[in-house]
């Protein structure tokens, strides 16, 4: 299985469920790791044959910078449905950081798996 993978997108929107995390945008982090097949892209070297990490990227900060989400576990999971449904992902990890929301820790969020893991090797028939 390949990896199309994006690390530590920052985002700035309204996040929370305190008085006070209603008035204020916050930061939060995502790491995306996406199975995508790349042989043809590898081959072709064409970006019209793979997932564009770009634009993935771009079309994440817009929902988040528009959202108003209470947590971080309905972000996450839109998040994701989003990247499978508009981009063609099967399977998809996706970690969700409120970077120093709790005093102590460095960063606290979700991790997330949606869709069904694609075969490798034997397993693949391969
Ligand atoms: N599992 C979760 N726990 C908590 C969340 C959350 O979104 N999911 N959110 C908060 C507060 O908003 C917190 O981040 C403020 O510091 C607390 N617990």
């Amino acid at each position: 299985m390949d990896i199309v993978y994006i690390r530590d997108l920052k985002v700035d929107t309204i996040i929370g469920i305190y008085d006070w995390e209603r008035e204020v945008r916050q930061t939060v982090s995502l790491d995306l790791e996406m199975a995508f097949d790349i042989s043809e892209a590898a081959r072709t070297d064409n970006i019209e044959h793979t997932l564009n990490y770009k634009a993935v990227a771009k079309r994440l900060i817009a929902f988040i910078e528009g959202s108003e989400f209470l947590l971080v576990e309905t972000m996450a999971h839109q998040a994701a449905a989003i990247v499978r449904d508009e981009f063609g992902v099967s399977w998809l990890r996706l970690r969700l950081s409120k970077p120093g929301a709790v005093r102590g820790s460095r960063d606290v969020g979700v991790i997330i798996e949606r869709g069904e893991r694609p075969l490798t090797g034997a397993a693949a028939g391969a």
